[in-house]
C-alpha cells in the first residue's frame, strides 16, 4: 500500500548474496534508525541466476552481525520451522506478503536470492547496482520493459569518497567483505539524505 512520499530501492549485484544483502540490509538499518523505514520499500536483487533460493554469504552475514546490521538470513529458518504437504513451491523464497507481515511486526525474515525481473523497473524509484558489468546489464534488460521508470544507478555514484565501483567480494577475504560495508554506510547515509 503506497502511503504519501514513499519511496523505493532495489540493490543489486552479480549474485545477491554477497553485496547487494549488504547494501540492503544497511540501508535498511539507516532508514530504520532515521524513522522513515514504513516510508520505504528495500529489497535486493542478483543480475544473474547463479545463487537463486541461496541465503546471504556466511562471510557477508559474519560482517553483519559484528556491525549490530540485522541481515535477513539463512533459508534453514523455514526448514526447521514449517514444511509443505505439496512440491509446488519447492525452492522459492517465501511469499513477499508474508516477509512484509513478519516485518512489520519486527520478526527477523528469512531471505533468499532472487534475480532482477522487468517488475521491477517498474516498480522500483531506484535500481541501485555495484559495478560496470551490473550497470550494463541492467540497462540491457531495462531496454526490453515498455514503461520502466527505475533510475538505473551506481550505489557508488553517492560516496563521498569517490569510490565509483563497489567490487565483488566472491573470491576474496573478510577485509573485502569488511570494505563492502564501509562503501555501503557512505554511500546508503547520502542517498538516504539525499531522499529525505
Ligand atoms: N562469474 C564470476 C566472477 C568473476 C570475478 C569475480 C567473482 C565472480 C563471481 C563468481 C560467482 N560464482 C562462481 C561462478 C558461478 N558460475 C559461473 C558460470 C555459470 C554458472 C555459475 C559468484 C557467485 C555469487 C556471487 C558473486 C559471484 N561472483
Amino acid at each position: 500500500m503506497a502511503t504519501t512520499g514513499s519511496k523505493s530501492a532495489l540493490f543489486v549485484c552479480l549474485g545477491n548474496i554477497c553485496r547487494s544483502p549488504i547494501a540492503e540490509a544497511v540501508f535498511r538499518k539507516m532508514a530504520t534508525d532515521a524513522g522513515v523505514v514504513d516510508k520505504w520499500r528495500i529489497d535486493s536483487a542478483a543480475t544473474s541466476t547463479y545463487e537463486i533460493g541461496n541465503p546471504p554469504d556466511h562471510r557477508g552475514q559474519a560482517c553483519m552481525k559484528k556491525h549490530d546490521v540485522p541481515m535477513k538470513h539463512v533459508a534453514r529458518q523455514w526448514f526447521i520451522d514449517s514444511a509443505a504437504t505439496s512440491d509446488w513451491n519447492t525452492d522459492s523464497p517465501p511469499d513477499a506478503r508474508g516477509l512484509a507481515c513478519l516485518r512489520k511486526h519486527g520478526i527477523e525474515s528469512s531471505h533468499s536470492a532472487r534475480q532482477v525481473t522487468k517488475d521491477d523497473f517498474m516498480k522500483f524509484d531506484y535500481i541501485l547496482c555495484m559495478d560496470e558489468s551490473n550497470l550494463s546489464e541492467l540497462n540491457r534488460k531495462a531496454k526490453a520493459v515498455k514503461n520502466g521508470s527505475a533510475k538505473i544507478e551506481l550505489l557508488g555514484a553517492y560516496d563521498p569518497e569517490k569510490q565509483l565501483i563497489i567490487n565483488d567480494p566472491y573470491y576474496g577475504s573478510d577485509e573485502d567483505f569488511e570494505k563492502v560495508y564501509e562503501q555501503c554506510v557512505r554511500c546508503c547515509t547520502a542517498f538516504l539524505k539525499m531522499n529525505s
